[in-house]
């Protein structure tokens, strides 16, 4: 079971050890928190919260997950190895590379103006991690609403938490490569803005090569954790065919029409969905291992 004082006496400063290191990259890279938030999705997203994204030492011979085209664009692992680092001589062997994901992406959405979300921990790491599983598990950019909600039921998030959790994209923003589609296809039924699809189109001039070079942000205010996301999406400036969707679909668009008009409620409903996010599927006990290197199963 995970709980909220899990290393209260094995590594009690975990936390803060980790809100410093996010807060060290961020005063360099201020779009860090996106990829650390984005990060746990994907972690979460394949086999449960486990930090099987992080595998990806010699011996599985290129089957990782972060192999997989799914996860173009995952960005930071690196600074989740260096948390690591410090906390084995802080607590050795204590802390999972899953509650360094986790906990990571909690202090980037509260470093961001988002709400200070209280998560429990616990979670143990993977000994398995295989590049199938992310092709076949992490959502393309233009499903429907019906597998949106599949994702995030099957995690035990009701409806409202389901459009709550995609305000995720309230921060950093995606690759022309995932746009390009939606700007040069025609596709009937999308509600984009003409005018925004039109500087997309400047931004993110050929369907062919370069795609995967320029970043187009995900809302206007992509560094802030706030509700301009269901603002813009409201006004057919979604970034993403999904984003676009959740804003006409029945059943979502009035909750998306909800957290744009109060950001108190999305922040509510967003940290509950995230403790659920968060602590889907994972292991806990002698289920899994606290790796000594987040890159290697021991
Ligand atoms: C069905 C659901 C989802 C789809 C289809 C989706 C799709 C995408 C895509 C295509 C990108 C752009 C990646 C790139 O080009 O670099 C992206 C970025 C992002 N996603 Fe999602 N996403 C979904 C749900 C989520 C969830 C649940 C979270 C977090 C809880 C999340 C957090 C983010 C963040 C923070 C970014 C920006 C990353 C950065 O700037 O590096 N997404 N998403
Ligand atoms: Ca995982
Ligand atoms: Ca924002």
């Amino acid at each position: 079971q995970l709980a909220y004082d899990y290393y209260k006496f094995s590594c009690p400063n975990v936390e803060s050890t980790v809100r410093n290191a996010v807060l060290g990259v961020v005063l360099t890279d201020p779009t860090a928190p996106a990829a650390f938030l984005r990060l746990l999705f994907h972690d979460c997203q394949v086999q449960g919260c486990d930090a099987s994204i992080l595998l990806d030492s010699k011996p599985l011979n290129g089957n990782f997950e972060i192999a997989s085209r799914m996860n173009f664009g995952i960005r930071k692992m690196e600074t989740i190895h260096r948390i690591k680092y410090k906390l084995e001589a802080e607590c050795p062997g204590r802390v999972s590379c899953a509650d360094i994901i986790a906990l990571a992406a909690k202090v980037s959405v509260a470093l961001s103006g988002g709400p200070n979300i209280q998560i429990p921990l616990g979670r143990k790491d993977s000994t398995t991690s295989s590049r199938h599983a992310a092709d076949v598990k992490i959502p393309p950019p233009n499903i429907t609403v019906d597998t949106l909600l599949d994702v995030f039921v099957s995690k035990g998030l009701n409806l409202e938490e389901s459009v709550a959790i995609m305000g995720a994209h309230t921060l950093g923003g995606g690759h022309c490569i995932n746009i390009v589609d939606r700007l040069f296809d025609w596709q009937p039924d999308d509600p984009m803005n003409p005018t925004f699809k039109a500087m997309l189109r400047l931004l993110c001039p050929t369907q062919k090569p370069l795609t995967n070079l320029t970043i187009v942000p995900n809302d206007k205010t992509s560094l802030a954790f706030d509700n301009y996301y269901y603002k813009d999406v409201l006004m057919g400036k979604g970034l993403f065919t999904i984003d676009s969707r959740m804003s006409i679909d029945r059943r979502t668009a009035p909750i998306v029409t909800e957290f744009a008009a109060n950001k108190y409620r999305f922040f509510q409903v967003f940290s509950s969905a995230f403790v659920k996010l968060s602590s889907s599927n994972v292991l806990t006990n002698d289920k899994g291992e606290v790796r000594r290197k987040c890159n290697q199963v021991n």
